[in-house]
């Protein structure tokens, strides 16, 4: 059976796979934590959850309008919140957003509930990525490029702390990059379980 064929049974267990901890996506933004997380959730026939989404539904309102309203520092709170409320349910894949693992809190919660894989792209790719876009409210300042840049390396040692890392290339495709997460979680026999 090829992987997309894949079918679930009634646990949400992938054949082939059995994932025994959420697999919590860390790393910049534009490094394909949403993309990749859910297509990898698809592969192992789990539920995908994105914390960014999940705050959004919450307050029914974008994130540059949470941004926007209620400030950053709401936002972190918010994201803490949904993170602890997610990791408690059943194992799936958890995309975060790019500030979460920046937070000793959210490592801890992580850490305890779940396996960290941080996403690694190089600046550029990230660039590349994010640069048509409006949604990010932290690059929306004069020089987005070099706001992008500083953060980038700011954050970098908090992410090298994830449990794993897989380097996206920016050219790879979104399915080679789970096979990639994949192959890293396989190293994981506490994470990942072949049947
Ligand atoms: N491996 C990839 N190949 C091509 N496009 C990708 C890849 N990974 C992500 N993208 C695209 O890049 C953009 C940013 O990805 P996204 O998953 O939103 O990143 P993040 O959640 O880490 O900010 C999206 O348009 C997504 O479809
Ligand atoms: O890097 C960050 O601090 C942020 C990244 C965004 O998520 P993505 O990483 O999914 O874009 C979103 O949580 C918010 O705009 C803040
Ligand atoms: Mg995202």
């Amino acid at each position: 059976m090829s992987g997309k064929e894949q079918k679930s049974d009634a646990r949400g267990t992938a054949c082939g796979f059995r994932l025994k901890k959420t697999v919590v996506m860390v790393g910049m933004m534009g490094a394909g934590k949403t993309a990749v997380g859910r297509a990898l959730a698809a592969r192992l026939g789990v539920p995908f959850l994105d914390s960014d989404h999940e705050i959004e539904r919450a307050a029914n309102m974008t994130i540059p309008e949470i941004f926007e309203r209620d400030g950053e520092p709401f936002f972190r709170e918010k994201e803490t919140q949904v993170i602890a409320r997610l990791l408690a349910e059943a194992p799936g894949v958890l995309s975060t957003g790019g500030g979460a693992f920046l937070r000793a809190e959210n490592r801890q919660l992580i850490s305890e509930h779940g396996v960290s894989v941080w996403l690694n792209a190089p600046l550029e790719v990230l660039w590349n990525r994010v640069r048509h876009k409006d949604t990010r409210p932290l690059l929306r300042t004069p020089d987005p490029h070099a706001t992008l840049k500083a953060l980038y390396e700011a954050r970098v040692p908090f992410y090298s702390r994830a449990d794993l890392e897989v380097l996206s290339d920016g050219v790879s495709s979104i399915d080679e990059m789970v096979d990639r997460v994949l192959a890293a979680l396989a190293t994981r026999p506490d994470v990942l379980e072949r049947t």
